[in-house]
């Protein structure tokens, strides 16, 4: 975009929002947005994709399914239908959530990608700046922003060497959709985490051969025992116990029920499933069925990938083999530092809260400055934290109202 010459771009426009903006239309942006709506805060939601939920829609793979039960993903105010599973597909959950924004009208402006927000202290405001699809450049300003664009915003793909000699396909677990098309072939995915594992699952399933690379190891449980959902015991158990001892138990039975993880190339990290989830924010992979293929040799563990070459991988432990595909399973990453400027360091260079612990507490951050959905605690967390933010948002857009109705000016 050319540059005028007193600096603005020539198709920059500025635009006072009337409450608060909210980065994201995911669960988080929209559980936020309703619950502003019942306080009757109006709001502008900016959303760089096309649509709702962008992540369940289009970064998802097919047969994904939520993997803790209904009951602890459901966003604030409205109930899953009673017709739904317990473990609801991605289908399921997309519906619910295009129901939700329909229910509470909130109506997002797609193709508004932030690229900067920052706080300027003369005026008291919020300045952010997003580019429409079609290079328009808006600066959106409030008293209030609301990031909620996630902790899985960017796709997480490690610099391997090598990897542009490697003739076959390269992508990452967001970009696949299902096995169907990797019949026959040897495929390698690089990560063992639910994605890693899911991804496995189903390329076993459609006569594929997938070879599973470990780096570091992984807590696997198996998503229920004794018929009730793994989760849904631990959470029981927290309200009584710390999480240590719930660890414990939690790994005693997956040991009676999986066996040794170990044997079969799957180190449990020190810390245990639920304690590191906190600390770290790493995920506990709650099994679907990888696991019997893994014992049963159909997936095979292999070590820490060294580098790519033509045909295949070479691994750590100085073993060789072919490959005809290469499925990135490494994760996400907040895009926070990408777009804020975060003057009071709210946020970490990772892009999360600071104050991870206590999540009650990382949800408000510095002058009007809210995050949704950072507390690592899924989609449970991000309906208390849209809870939590839009209580605060409404008292404090109330008492401006008012002032604006006796005449005084807020800034
Ligand atoms: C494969 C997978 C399965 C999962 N399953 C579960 C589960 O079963 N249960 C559970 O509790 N959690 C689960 N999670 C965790 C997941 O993070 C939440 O389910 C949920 O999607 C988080 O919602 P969110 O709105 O915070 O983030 P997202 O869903 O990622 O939404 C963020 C939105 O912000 C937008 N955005 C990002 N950056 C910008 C920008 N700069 N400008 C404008 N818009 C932007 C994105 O396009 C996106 O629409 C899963 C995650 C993954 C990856
Ligand atoms: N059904 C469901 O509900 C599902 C939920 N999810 C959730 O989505 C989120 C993302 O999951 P997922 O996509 O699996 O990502 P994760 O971040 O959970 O796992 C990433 C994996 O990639 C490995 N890895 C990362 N970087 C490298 C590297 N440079 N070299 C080698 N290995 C590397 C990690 O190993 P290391 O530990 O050594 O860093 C880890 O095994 C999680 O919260 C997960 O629970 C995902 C899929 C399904
Ligand atoms: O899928 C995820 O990683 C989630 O964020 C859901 C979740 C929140 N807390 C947990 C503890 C153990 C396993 C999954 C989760």
């Amino acid at each position: 975009m050319q540059e005028q010459a007193n600096g603005t771009s020539p198709r920059q426009s500025s635009c006072l929002v009337n409450g608060p903006i909210i980065v994201g239309a995911g669960p988080s942006g929209l559980a936020v947005a309703a619950t502003l709506r019942q306080h009757s805060v109006p709001f502008t939601i900016l959303e760089r994709s096309n649509g709702i939920a962008d992540l369940w829609t289009n970064r998802t793979y097919g047969r994904l399914r939520l993997h803790l039960p209904k009951v602890f993903c459901e966003l604030p105010h409205v109930r899953f239908p009673p017709d739904f599973p317990i473990y609801p597909s991605k289908h399921d959950f997309l519906r619910y959530l295009h129901s939700y924004a329909a229910h509470f009208s909130i109506a997002p402006l797609f193709g508004r990608a932030v690229t900067q927000a920052r706080f300027d202290e003369a005026a008291a405001l919020w300045r952010v700046t997003a580019v429409a699809d079609g290079g328009e450049v808006t600066e959106y300003v409030s008293k209030w922003l609301v990031v909620a664009s996630g902790e899985n915003a960017e796709v997480v793909v490690p610099k391997v060497k090598g990897r542009e000699r490697f003739a076959g396909e390269v992508l990452h677990s967001s970009e696949y959709k299902s096995g169907e098309r990797f019949k026959g072939k040897r495929v390698l995915v690089v990560g063992c985490g639910n994605s890693g594992m899911e991804m496995c699952l189903d390329l076993c399933e459609h006569g594929a051969i997938p070879f599973m690379s470990v780096r570091s190891g992984v807590h696997v449980l198996p998503r229920e025992m004794l018929w009730s959902s793994t989760f849904g015991i631990a959470m029981k158990l927290l309200r009584w116990l710390p999480v240590k001892l719930v660890d414990r138990l939690l790994l005693l039975a997956a040991k009676m029920a999986l066996g040794d993880t170990e044997k079969y190339g799957l180190k449990r990290p020190k810390l245990g499933p639920l304690e590191i989830k906190d600390v770290t924010g790493k995920s506990p992979v709650l099994d679907v069925g990888a696991w019997s293929l893994i014992k049963s040799g159909n997936i095979k563990v292999v070590a820490e990938v060294e580098s790519l070459g033509c045909n295949g991988a070479r691994f750590v432990d100085g073993s060789e083999m072919a490959f005809d595909a290469v499925i990135f399973a490494t994760g996400y990453r907040s895009n926070v530092p990408s777009w804020l400027q975060d003057a009071g360091g709210f946020f970490t260079e990772d892009g999360k809260p600071r104050a991870r612990s206590p999540a009650s507490s990382n949800w408000r951050g510095p002058n009007g400055l809210y995050c949704i959905g950072f507390s690592g605690k899924g989609l449970l967390g991000a309906g208390n934290d849209a809870l939590r933010a839009a209580a605060d948002i409404a008292g404090s857009w109330l008492q401006e109202q008012e002032q604006a109705a006796a005449g005084i000016s807020p800034v």
